[in-house]
């Protein structure tokens, strides 16, 4: 699996990036940016060194202030067939997910008003801050973190359950099949919950309605989208975010009552050290007393900056949560499990 950092952001990403930031801005805000907009298009005509160097500073700092994308919860739509339609499905671990590059080739239009399909294919970016974080296709943590969960034998049945920055969402599937009491899935992309999480939670939780225990033992799923029948009860025990991280922990505690994980599953989402705070705070509002996080990452992001020593020193600043690496995996690049926990919890 290729790992590409790269920032580049075409033209058109700013404008929408700016859309998502004025949504969310107070007045001052939104008139402060645009005043910065309109320097912008200043800039670009009369380009001079000393102003070319502003104009990099306001994009930066803009593309810092984008990520406060608005958090919404996805219904799920009633006619499963449709979540399931022009998706053709691969298997990884016995578990089936839509295929990205058929995603790529038929998503556009309403089903990626975030546009994110079409950014990351022209622009051969993993990851466009701020705009789009990741979530399309699975990465290698994933797979480790699911390799953890069945080694260290960790028990979901009968839990609520987060899978933050679920991407394709096979950790939630994994606990869902495992008999979670509820599994909540979040992303930072809508796109990427509707084109991507759902189909891929239809495809390996209703047909068959199979467990965890004998996921092994089935059949391999056929590469034909699937007709979704069965049990569709196990979707009732699922819910669906997306939006930048503050802002989904702020809906969840909103609801009614309160919202607390008996365990958090997040995989590759400390690359970025923007987010250490936002992310901090979220595990911290959003987790049980007593409950777990397992989060798997690399142990450095190049190019990016962040990995597992910066955020272990982050959350230790912070003096909120004690934290152990409780695997560690030498091939290829390193990468560890981290289990994290309240200082005072049993
Ligand atoms: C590199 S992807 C990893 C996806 C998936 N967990 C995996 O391992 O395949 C990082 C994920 O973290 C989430 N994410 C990153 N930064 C975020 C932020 N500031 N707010 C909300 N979600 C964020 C995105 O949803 C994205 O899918």
């Amino acid at each position: 699996m290729d790992f590409r950092f790269d920032f580049a952001v075409d033209e058109n990403e700013n404008s929408e990036a700016d859309a998502h930031f004025l949504l969310l801005c107070s007045p001052e805000q939104k008139q402060e940016s645009r005043e910065r907009s309109r320097g912008s298009a200043d800039l670009a005509a009369k380009p001079s060194p000393k102003l070319a160097a502003a104009k990099h500073q306001d994009e930066a700092a803009l593309k810092k202030n984008l990520c406060v994308k608005a958090a919404k919860e996805h219904s799920i739509p009633q006619d499963l067939n449709k979540v399931l339609e022009n998706k053709v499905l691969e298997t990884v671990l016995g578990l089936s997910h839509v295929k990205l590059s058929v995603v790529e080739r038929t998503c556009s239009g309403d089903a990626d008003s975030e546009g994110i399909v079409s950014k990351s294919v022209s622009s051969h970016s993993d990851l466009i801050p701020g705009v789009y974080e990741g979530g399309l296709k699975i990465w290698e943590c994933t797979y480790d973190l699911m390799d953890y969960l069945s080694e260290a034998e960790i028990e979901f049945t009968n839990k609520t359950v987060l899978d933050l920055g679920c991407g394709a969402g096979l950790l939630g599937i994994v606990a869902l099949q495992g008999e979670a009491a509820r599994v909540h899935f979040q992303d930072y992309n809508s796109t990427v919950i509707d084109e991507i999480t759902l189909p891929n939670v239809v495809a390996n939780c209703i047909s068959e309605g199979r467990s965890g225990k004998d996921r092994k033992a089935s059949k391999p799923p056929s590469k034909r989208p699937r007709k979704a029948e069965g049990s569709p009860d196990v979707l009732s025990r699922c819910r669906f975010f997306s939006g930048e991280w503050s802002q989904v922990s702020q809906l969840l505690s909103n609801s009614k009552p309160c919202l607390k994980y008996d365990i958090i599953l997040t995989s590759e989402t400390i690359y970025n050290p923007d987010y250490y705070s936002a992310l901090h705070d979220t595990l911290a509002q959003l987790l049980d007393g007593n409950g777990r996080v397992y989060l798997a990452s690399k142990v450095h992001y190049f190019g990016v900056g962040g990995g597992v020593y910066l955020f272990e020193k982050f959350i230790e600043d912070k003096n909120v949560f004690k934290t152990s690496l409780v695997k560690t995996i030498d091939q290829g690049l390193q990468r560890c499990i981290m289990e994290i926990a309240f200082k005072n919890s049993c």
